[in-house]
């Protein structure tokens, strides 16, 4: 039976994941390469899948982490996918804090139903967002990108026009120390030389990273002596039951009832608080009549043109942590009124 290559590409919110995945899409098709795309979003909607080329045939998985919330649909949705577009290859962007064991495990768990490989576990680092977290070193969310660093068998030092230098140099430092096996490659917007784009597709890997972590992960699929499977999910301060590693961050959305002046949004974004490390969402200029795509991941924001594929409706979407959703919300509506 062929078996399909899957690439797993994993990072924190914002790190660069969707940006990566558009240039390799591109770059498959170039190459005459039929690829696939699993999206997966904590929120209810997929706005980053507007950026993925409409021939791609694509399974959104919203509302939940395909990590754990909505692990069991995984299998169903390659199956799918593999049924209905015969892929060369499957890229899985899973969302910016989903554990990455956890997705390594929920992919391992549709392989077994589902003719899949894993190639390939690609995590995005934001290089001012890794290191400004790295300096500080406490916190859940450092604990997650950690996490998603050492498990991966290839590094995307992303985002690098927003360092200096030096900066770069201890950021690589890091990232070795935290990993030593996975290659680390330095990009802005995730640009890379085509020979590194051979070597992704290949899943070339010398130093043996993608092997240590499924050597890793065939031991936590092992039964132990009385015949359950290990389990390694962590448990939240001592209860039972299962504790995701996105419990602390928030997402809420808000649906726009009618056009948007830009520069109002512009100023409620600048102004949003500290906690709201990621924005997204689709309006309808009040200046233009066009809709417009924004991007907004650690105060720098960006807004596109866009022609939306099928129908979609305006709308924003926050995540972030230690944030009122009430105020926020009450903020954006009170800015949006005379739009
Ligand atoms: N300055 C700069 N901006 C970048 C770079 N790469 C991506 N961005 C921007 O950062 C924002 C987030 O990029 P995405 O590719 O959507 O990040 P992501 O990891 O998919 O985000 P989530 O899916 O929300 O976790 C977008 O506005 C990108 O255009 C980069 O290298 N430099």
């Amino acid at each position: 039976m062929k078996m399909v290559p899957i690439l797993i590409l994993s990072g924190f919110l914002g790190s660069g994941k969707t940006t990566f995945l558009t240039r390799m899409l591109d770059d498959c098709l170039k190459k005459g390469i039929r690829p696939a795309v699993i999206m997966n979003e904590v929120g209810d909607v997929n706005l980053d899948g507007q950026l993925v080329n409409a021939e791609v045939p694509m399974s959104e998985m919203l509302s939940g982490c395909i990590c754990c919330t909505i692990r069991g649909d995984l299998a169903m949705e390659t199956r799918r996918l593999i049924d209905e577009a015969s892929p060369d290859l499957i890229l899985v962007e899973a969302t910016g804090v989903a554990n990455p064991i956890e997705i390594l495990d929920a992919i391992t768990e549709a392989a077994m139903l589902t003719p899949i490989e894993i190639r390939a576990m690609i995590t995005v680092v934001d290089a001012a967002h890794f290191l400004q977290r790295s300096r500080n070193g406490k916190g859940k969310t450092y604990r997650l990108m950690t996490d998603q660093i050492r498990c991966a068998s290839m590094l995307v030092l992303n985002k690098s026009d927003l360092a200096g230098a030096e900066e770069l140099k201890e950021i690589r430092k890091r990232l070795t120390e935290l990993n030593p096996f996975a290659p680390i490659v330095t990009t802005a917007h995730c640009e890379m030389d085509e020979a590194v784009w051979r070597r992704v597709l290949a899943g070339k890997d010398e130093a043996g990273a993608l092997d240590r972590l499924l050597a890793g992960q065939r031991e936590r699929f092992a039964p132990d002596a009385s015949g359950e499977r290990r389990c390694e999910h962590e448990h939240g301060d001592g209860h039972s039951g299962h504790h995701h590693s996105y419990d602390h961050v928030m997402v809420c959305s808000h649906y726009f009832p009618k056009p948007v002046d830009d520069r109002r949004l512009e100023r409620v974004m600048k102004e949003l608080p500290a906690g709201v490390y990621r924005a997204k969402g689709i309006f309808t200029s009040s200046e233009t009549g066009e809709r417009v795509m924004f991007q907004y991941a650690y105060r720098q924001l960006e807004l596109i043109p866009i022609r939306p594929q099928g129908q979609v409706q305006d709308v924003a979407v926050f995540i972030g942590e230690h944030f009122s959703e009430q105020a926020l919300l009450g903020q954006l509506k009170e800015a949006m009124k005379s739009s």
